[in-house]
């Protein structure tokens, strides 16, 4: 498969690795604005670049019919437009907070126990992502996945970063050397505590998943997640 790496940095490089590895070619990689850029060679592109450049990114793909799959972080307030675009223009995308196989275990763990706990009220909820310090968006893509999944299975409204109401819950960010990506929901009350963590011991499970998704998207049209590409691996 012809792969387009758009974005370059801890990821792109972790990826152009995996999918060597699988057999796969880096045709193209992209650092900068994609406007002149010919994707006519491109099989499937795959974005893991900065929050102001996603949308623009995923657009383009879209327009020269190019299946892109997407994990860049901190752009979602446009995401509902992408998935319009994507379906008036008949091509193929998938977005995922986390490409993790693990992390997306987790989400199944986070929506049971959320299920188990919303008739218990005495127990506060919060969330903790800890990234390393060049992390440009906060709260994590994976806390606010997190935090929806909560907000779909109990009392709780919202979100929100540090302080929250009452029919909120609180994300707390923490930003530390290198760390690759470490999420915690916790459930305290004032007798015990239950607490499920996911941490990632670097980025090779997020591009595996992320090429694992390349490779299934590749001859497909319209706007998928990682719980359809998993359903096929299991
Ligand atoms: N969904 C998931 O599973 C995961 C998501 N992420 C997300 O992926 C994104 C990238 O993470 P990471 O690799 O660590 O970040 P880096 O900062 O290491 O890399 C970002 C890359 O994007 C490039 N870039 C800047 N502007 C553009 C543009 N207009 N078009 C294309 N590329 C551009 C940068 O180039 P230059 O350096 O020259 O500016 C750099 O190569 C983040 O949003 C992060 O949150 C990260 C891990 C897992
Ligand atoms: O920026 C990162 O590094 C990561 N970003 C994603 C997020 O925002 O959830 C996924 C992972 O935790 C690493």
């Amino acid at each position: 498969m012809k792969i387009a790496l758009l974005g370059y940095g801890k990821m792109g490089k972790t990826i152009e690795k995996i999918a060597i590895d699988r057999g796969h070619e880096i045709v193209l990689k992209v650092t900068d604005d994609i406007e002149s850029k010919d994707l006519s060679q491109v099989d499937v592109a795959i974005d893991f670049s900065v929050p102001s450049a996603a949308f623009k990114n995923i657009t383009a793909c879209f327009k020269q019919q190019v299946p892109v799959i997407c994990g860049t972080t901190g752009w979602l307030e446009q995401y509902d437009e992408a998935v319009e675009l994507c379906k008036t223009q008949k091509a193929a995308f998938l977005y995922a907070s986390n490409f993790s196989i693990g992390v997306n275990l987790f989400f199944d763990l986070n929506q049971k126990l959320a299920k188990l706990m919303a008739p218990f009220k005495d127990y506060e909820i919060e969330i903790e992502e800890v990234h390393h310090t060049q992390k440009l968006d906060a709260p994590s893509g994976t806390a606010i996945t997190l935090a929806q999944q909560v907000i779909a299975n109990s009392s709780k409204e919202n979100w929100k970063l540090d302080t929250a109401a009452e029919n909120e819950i609180p994300i707390y960010a923490k930003r530390v050397d290198d760390v690759p990506g470490t999420h915690t929901i916790s459930y305290k009350s004032e007798i015990d505590s239950i607490e499920i963590t996911h941490t990632a011991h670097s980025r090779a499970g997020f591009a595996l998943g992320a090429v694992i998704a390349a490779e299934w998207i590749k001859d497909k049209k319209g706007v998928f997640s990682m719980k359809e590409v998993l359903s096929g691996l299991s």
